[in-house]
């Protein structure tokens, strides 16, 4: 999914292959009056706002050359301090696009946000759904239809209520997830250690998914993933790993060159494997009507049977949900036992919690683990220093508008840059610090709303945001109350890196040592 938002960002200029003049970066200007947003600097109620050409301004060359020669192009997260530090709070990037990475800035900018808001240029995952008469999900979506779609889609999920409904599914992934550690550990030489975390939480995070999205089990919990699961999955990697080649190569090198060939066949194997599972369900459904049973089931029988929405609709809706909801997910649990791991002190607490909260031989339920104040804290930390999508985007299309202090027309495309804001020091002191504690409602001072938003804001926020929360929550739960997470001392420190979701390095391997607890 991140990977679109990123594609997104890159493409939307239209150009961005085109080389633009090289433009030398203006010392960031302080205005004269009354406090302005981008500059902190005092500025007048009569103060015009300023012209957008007068901010500092990047080109497109020296994007390139920071990317490529100095080595931020898997490092694009720290890109954005560099350039913070460099052009100061807003500026032009060398994407055509705005860069904003204060708080404030990012508030301003999203209580402007429009009724249909618009993220990007989405042309590369429309294009495969045009060529073949696939219906569109609510990324690729755009407009009113998309607000039609997101009305529909939000149902049985959005809200904290509708998630709790599929506390049992999530806790029934959750419990065989639990065994497969006991299995990998076993299978260890030390009979503790796990390798490869990322790949281990994809599988449980994708299971989830598509537990909830398909109603059913997809096996990948087991420990030989069926070959067709093994497929799908593959096919989700080919078509990210293609994109960005797609993406950056001319049209007309689509037949000579290997990316555009793989990229189509990683959606053809996507769709192919959600529509057989969708239609699956289709017939059940239709069998329960043939019969005068009543038709009762979880989110996909609902799609089908309670909305308005077309079956091309549901391919593609179902279908982009599924992709959205896996690495975005996998990664943050990841990065979340990382942190523990090497916070046994803040990793205490969190088991001080999780083995007083209920009794040890009861599994929490989705109301329960919800309202686990330093369990919460954690994840929302953990997510405020691995913001897993790292950079978003938006483009005010229909209206004229002011922030910071500076004018844009219609049209204009801005790049929220999530890392930096997250890592604003006056916001979040020691932001390089895990700090769970930062978000506890104790009686400390509450951090600026908008300093870490990992699941965006607004009406075109993360629709999965609750279903990922949960999930989230009770399988740290379970994993904490049952096992000291200690780090694998053999390994090198694990550095961040930005395969355009924020990922390890290098496979986290971990130690689950047995704390002898029942549940
Ligand atoms: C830790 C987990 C997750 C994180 C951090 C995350 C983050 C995000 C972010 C930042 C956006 C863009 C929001 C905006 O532009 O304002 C987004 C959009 C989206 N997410 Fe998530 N997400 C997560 C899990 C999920 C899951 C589990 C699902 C599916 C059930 C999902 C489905 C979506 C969809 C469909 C959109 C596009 C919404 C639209 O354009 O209308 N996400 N997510």
């Amino acid at each position: 999914m991140a990977a679109l938002l990123l594609g997104s960002v890159m493409k939307r200029s239209g150009r961005w292959l085109l080389p633009c003049p090289v433009a030398t970066p203006r010392v960031y200007s302080r205005g004269e009056g009354r406090t302005c947003a981008a500059s902190g600097a005092l500025i007048t109620s009569q103060d015009k706002p300023r012209a957008a050409e007068e901010l500092p301004y990047v080109s497109f060359l020296e994007l390139l050359y920071r990317l490529v020669f100095q080595g931020f192009y898997s490092r694009m997260h720290e890109l954005q301090l560099y350039e913070k530090q460099r052009y100061g709070p807003i500026y032009r990037d060398g994407l055509k696009s705005v860069s904003v990475n204060t708080p404030d800035l990012l508030e301003e900018l999203l209580r402007n946000d429009e009724k249909f808001p618009c993220r990007g240029d989405m042309s590369l995952w429309k294009e495969y759904r045009d060529m073949k008469g696939v219906g569109y999900g609510p990324f690729t979506v755009e407009g009113e239809d998309w607000y039609n779609l997101r009305a529909m889609l939000n149902k049985r999920m959005l809200h904290p209520k509708d998630s709790a409904q599929y506390g049992r599914t999530i806790n029934d992934v959750v419990t065989d997830f639990i065994k497969r550690i006991y299995y990998l550990r076993q299978s260890s030489l030390t009979g503790e250690l796990v390798t490869d975390m990322a790949n281990e939480f994809y599988r449980l995070s994708l299971e989830g998914i598509a537990s909830i999205l398909f109603e059913t089990r997809l096996g990948c919990l087991e420990k030989e993933i069926p070959a067709g699961t093994q497929d799908f999955i593959n096919s989700i990697a080919q078509m990210f790993s293609n994109s960005m080649a797609v993406l950056v190569t001319p049209k007309w090198s689509r037949n000579v060159l290997p990316y555009w060939g793989r990229y189509i066949a990683a959606w053809e194997g996507i769709f192919s494997f959600a529509k057989k599972l969708i239609d699956k369900k289709l017939v059940v459904i239709q069998q329960h009507v043939d019969n005068n049973q009543g038709v009762e089931g979880e989110y996909l029988t609902y799609l089908l049977s309670n909305t308005q929405m077309s079956i091309k609709n549901v391919y593609g809706s179902i279908t982009e949900l599924l992709l959205a909801g896996v690495d975005t997910t996998s990664n943050t649990l990841t990065w979340t036992l990382h942190l523990l791991s090497k916070n046994p002190q803040i990793q205490g607490r969190l088991y001080n919690e999780v083995s007083t909260f209920i009794p040890a031989d009861r599994i929490p339920s989705a109301e329960e683990v919800t309202q686990m104040p330093y369990l919460r804290a954690v994840v929302k930390e953990a997510l405020r220093m691995y913001p897993v999508v790292p950079m978003n985007a938006r483009i005010i299309i229909d209206k004229n508008v002011t922030i910071g202090g500076y004018h844009f027309k219609k049209n204009t495309a801005f790049t929220f840059c999530h890392y930096a804001i997250s890592h604003d020091e006056d916001t979040f002191p020691e932001p390089f610090i895990f700090k769970p504690e930062r978000w506890l409602r104790d009686g400390r001072k509450k951090p600026h709303p908008f300093g870490s938003i990992p699941f965006g804001f607004g009406v075109r926020g993360c629709v999965g945001r609750r279903i990922a929360e949960l999930e989230m929550y009770m399988v740290l739960f379970r994993l904490i109350r049952l096992f000291e997470i200690k780090p694998d001392p053999t390994m090198d420190e694990v550095k961040c890196i930005n395969r355009t979701v924020l990922i390890p390095d290098q496979p986290l391997n971990l130690h689950f040592v047995d704390r002898g607890c029942a549940g």
